[in-house]
């Protein structure tokens, strides 16, 4: 899930706020199923508009509790119609409403919708304290949805405990580099047939749905990480498909309104998982049957010697992170493409780059062989971009009990928001990140396309290397990539959510692949 940052020295003059995409829906998935998760703006979208109307007619969500008087309430964002307004003027332009309410009404302020209230906390230093607060505090993860997705929810642990080894494991075991480098190995020849076969796509023409093609590559990248090769022989063509009805039936209203009943998107969120769980299982029988050992971290979580010794906790696990290492790396994948396809100059930059630091290679054996010994700071500053733009505007929790946050009163059950901000949020500029320019920002908590905190992403070291040493050099170095069908949110005051936190956009995003000679 990903961010816009504030500009914390020019908060009040700054007018416009930048975007940055929520966690994805898949990524929250991921989450909610190790008990914590981040919201889609999709999701938040949809349920601003309707979902809090719903469920409290149903009377499905907790009921009002007594108000505590002892700390102000944050001011109330009102627009437009009562009840409805707010949430619908949100919808149309999130960021622009972000800016109207924080100034008007300062950097703290909640936006109604019947049951549901929303408590933003658009400033710097909230987002610095946020981001310090415990996993298990009165503000968690995985309580902002997770009763959002009834088909995963029922799958999952809650208990903590029993999370703790899990993270210990992951926190360990994807940043290491003798867990990463086979990994970059592994994936170079299939990264290399993939762009082949998007080259030779379309008859011939290179043309590409590029949420597609960039959904594939981060299944082949997460897939074969965790589960190894022959769960990925196996099973990848499947879950293309599987991973693409699963995300957009989180965003269906139907889902998110009414969770636990049982609509056509519920029914195939529940057999997705039934599958999913299923496919795991029968791996890591056949792994303990025969006595296999694998390189990959399925191998490491069935032999930690910790309490997810229990199959069931494994297998559980294991789905959650092939959830979570879909989303944000397909969406890094494409919204980076298409910037470098929109702005060839930039791409050929980056391209320079990428041979000069020797991740372009003439050959793959070389490739291979010779993994780039630096950083490309143009591409990186380029991922770092998508992140901001694309990927994350929001970060959530849901107060569980009670609570106090920036000396207001926030009641159990609603949600807190930190907005992530930066000025001229809807133009990319990777320029932002170079040359030493807000390198500190994360640290500021002011961007935070990995989260930050507690929650931070465990996957990040993992993945950058593997997109930025793989999957892009392969692009660029066989292909030059153009747009066919532009994305629609490429202006200021177009639908924003239609690109936001999503590899899956409302619009198919064609590219060409053009072999490079
Ligand atoms: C470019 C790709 C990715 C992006 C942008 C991304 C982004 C994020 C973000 C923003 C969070 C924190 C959510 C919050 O605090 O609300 C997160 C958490 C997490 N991500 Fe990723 N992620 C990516 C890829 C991956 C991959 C490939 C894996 C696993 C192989 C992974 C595993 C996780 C896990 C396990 C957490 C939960 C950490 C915790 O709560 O302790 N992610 N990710």
């Amino acid at each position: 899930m990903s961010v816009a940052g504030l500009d914390i020295n020019s908060l009040a003059d700054v007018p416009t706020m930048a975007a940055a995409s929520a966690a994805s829906a898949l990524e929250r998935v991921t989450e909610a199923i190790k008990s914590r998760g981040t919201a889609s703006l999709w999701t938040l979208a949809a349920a601003l508009v309707g979902a809090a109307v719903a469920v409290h007619a149903l009377g499905l969500l907790p009921s009002r509790r007594k108000q505590s008087d002892d700390l102000p309430r944050p001011p109330v964002a009102r627009e437009g119609l009562p009840v409805v307004g707010a949430a619908a003027a949100f919808n149309q332009d999130p960021i622009g409403f972000l800016r109207r309410h924080r100034d008007a009404l300062g950097p703290v302020f909640s936006v109604k919708m019947l049951s549901t209230t929303m408590v933003m906390f658009v400033s710097p230093a909230s987002q610095v304290r946020f981001f310090r607060l415990p996993r298990n505090g009165d503000f968690r993860l995985e309580d902002a949805f997770y009763d959002m997705i009834a088909a995963v929810s029922r799958r999952t642990s809650r208990d903590p405990t029993i999370d703790e080894p899990f993270i210990k494991t992951v926190a360990t075991v994807l940043p290491r580099h003798s867990f990463i480098e086979p990994q970059r190995i592994l994936t170079i020849p299939m990264v290399a047939s993939s762009v082949d076969a998007a080259i030779a796509a379309d008859g011939g023409s290179g043309i590409n749905d590029m949420a597609t093609f960039a959904s594939t590559l981060a299944i082949h990248v997460g897939m074969l990480a965790l589960a190894g090769r022959r769960f990925f022989d196996a099973h990848h063509k499947a879950f293309v498909p599987m991973l693409r009805q699963f995300e957009c039936d989180i965003r269906d209203l139907r889902n998110v309104f009414f969770p636990n009943l049982p609509f056509a998107p519920q029914r195939r969120l529940e057999a997705s998982m039934v599958q999913l769980v299923q496919w795991v299982s029968e791996e890591m029988s056949l792994r303990k049957r025969n006595n296999e050992k694998h390189d990959d971290f399925l191998d490491q979580l069935m032999s930690c010697d910790s309490a997810i010794h229990h199959s069931t906790e494994i297998y559980v696990h294991l789905v959650s992170l092939l959830l979570a290492a879909h989303t944000n790396t397909a969406g890094t994948i494409m919204w980076t493409l298409y910037e470098l396809a929109r702005d060839q100059a930039l791409q050929d930059r980056v391209r320079q780059e990428l041979v000069a630091n020797g991740a372009i290679q003439p050959t793959i054996d070389d490739m291979i062989a010779k993994p780039p010994t630096t950083k490309s700071e143009l591409l990186s500053a380029c991922i770092k971009e998508t992140g901001r733009r694309y990927q994350a505007l929001f970060l959530f929790r849901m107060a569980v009990r009670d609570s106090e946050f920036e000396g207001y009163r926030i009641k159990r059950g609603e949600m807190a928001v930190v907005p992530l901000l930066f000025p001229d949020p809807l133009k990319y500029d990777p320029s932002r990140f170079l040359d030493g320019r807000n390198a500190d920002c994360a640290i500021r908590g002011e961007y935070a396309q990995f989260g930050l905190g507690v929650h931070k992403c465990l996957g990040e070291k993992f993945v950058l290397s593997i997109i930025s040493n793989v999957v892009l050099p392969l692009v660029l170095s066989r292909a030059t990539v153009k747009i066919v069908s532009p994305a629609p949110d490429v202006h200021p005051g177009c639908d924003y959510f239609a690109t936001l936190g999503v590899p899956f956009p409302a619009t198919l995003v064609k590219m060409q692949f053009v072999a490079r000679k």
